[in-house]
């Protein structure tokens, strides 16, 4: 089911540029949500999951079936028949129309065209891809290539990324992966996989350092601030999360891994309401803030995201990551580190966020950091500013200095 759906949105803004080709006016919702299924599944008879006219059948007797759509059917029918001795004169016709070539919204395209003008192209079809599975190996209990010999024992081929990433090639429940529920691995994008090394590398871990997860539910990144630090360090997280149902995710995420962190269910935007009761109001010596995004770097793992998003929730969004970044930089010592984060490729929740940030704050400082990842690279020898090698999803990373 999930299998179809997925390929559905993914062909979406080529079935409703059909749909208008076959009929004038948009029929009832569900008869256009079933004909526009049915359109999006058998359109390219390469990808189609069965043969068309199979699907084309199947729709038919869907609609057939479904009080909702029931009087609908024979128009459906025709629609679909016309479309099958039709196809490729209706397909030529809407090759011209950008939301039937690239299946998005216009105005998403539109904003890729500006605030990616070499790669737009590149990030749209990375987006209509299918995502690797990744895993990372929990380097307090195994390793890279001792999973790796684990995983080809029982005939599954991966391939290391990054300092503690496994790409698989072929996705697989995690049931069957060796260990999982003992916590050698945990499923996570070789771009999230950058957050703990960023934040920690270089600093002295043998050192009690207090770090806050701000945004941490389900707890991916908590998890490999720790697994990275090491059994033996003393490193002290605490995770944050204002969504109770989630909080209970980092819970399971660190009991699965072995792992321990001082968890809060809380408003990172709201310090007074947690600093000084649950931390002491002691400074931290680094902050991870994995703000909430439009997740508009990981369309290809969601491909529902391009047709739920308004345009409008950028901003929105951006004032969100603002106000958290505003109120998370007076807990950071001097000296300290912020790792500002999102899953996202659009600028507004990446570079011109920490433009801004930089302006009004002179106390900070940008250190390298990766930029914009842009999704899908996967050795193709393309060069993109900053961006690491490998396949992976869009992020952004910006890593902060507090001046001492
Ligand atoms: C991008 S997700 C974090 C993913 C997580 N860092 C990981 O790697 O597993 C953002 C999270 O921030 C939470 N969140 C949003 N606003 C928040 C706020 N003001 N304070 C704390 N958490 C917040 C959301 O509920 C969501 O769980």
């Amino acid at each position: 089911m999930q299998s179809l759906l997925f390929h559905v949105l993914r062909a979406l803004g080529r079935a409703q540029a059909l749909r208008r080709k076959l009929v004038s006016r948009t029929p009832p919702p569900p008869a256009d949500a079933l004909l526009c299924t049915a359109l999006a599944l058998a359109w390219h008879a390469d990808d189609a999951p069965y043969e068309p006219f199979t699907l084309v059948n199947q729709a038919v007797e869907a609609a057939k079936r479904n009080v909702a759509t029931k009087a609908q059917a024979p128009f459906i029918n025709a629609c679909l028949r016309r479309f099958l001795r039709e196809r490729d004169t209706l397909v030529a016709a809407t090759d011209t129309d950008p939301v039937a070539r690239w299946n998005h919204p216009q105005w998403w395209i539109a904003k890729l065209q500006k605030d990616h003008p070499q790669h737009w192209q590149q990030i749209l079809h990375a987006n209509n891809g299918r995502a690797p599975m990744i895993l990372r190996v929990n380097g307090q209990k195994s390793t890279v290539a001792q999973y790796q010999k684990a995983l080809a024992a029982i005939n599954i081929e991966a391939t290391p990324v990054g300092e503690w990433g496994l790409a698989l090639q072929h996705p697989r429940p995690v049931a069957e992966l060796p260990g999982f529920a003992q916590g050698l691995v945990s499923v996570q994008d070789a771009a999230a996989q950058q957050a703990a090394p960023l934040l920690l590398r270089g600093l002295d871990l043998a050192q009690p350092l207090r770090v806050l997860d701000a945004c941490a539910a389900p707890g991916g990144k908590t998890a490999h601030l720790l697994e990275y630090a090491g059994a033996s360090s003393p490193l002290q997280v605490t995770a944050l999360e204002v969504d109770v149902a989630r909080s209970v995710r980092i819970h399971e995420t660190l009991d699965r891994l072995g792992l321990r962190a001082q968890v809060l269910v809380a408003d990172a935007a709201r310090p007074q309401e947690w600093w000084q009761p649950h931390c002491e109001g002691i400074p931290f010596d680094a902050i991870l803030l994995d703000a909430p995004c439009t997740a508009s770097g990981i369309v290809r793992r969601h491909p529902d995201v391009r047709w739920l998003r308004r345009e409008a929730d950028i901003a929105q969004l951006a004032v969100q990551q603002a106000r958290l970044l505003k109120a998370l930089w007076p807990l950071l010592r001097p000296g300290g580190r912020l790792l500002y984060c999102t899953c996202s490729v659009f600028r507004e929740e990446g570079d011109a966020q920490v433009q801004s940030f930089l302006a009004h704050n002179t106390d900070a400082r940008l250190l390298p950091s990766p930029g914009h990842l842009i999704p899908g690279i996967a050795n193709n020898g393309e060069v993109v500013r900053d961006n690491a090698p490998g396949d992976h999803d869009g992020f952004f990373y910006a890593l902060l200095q507090k001046m001492e």
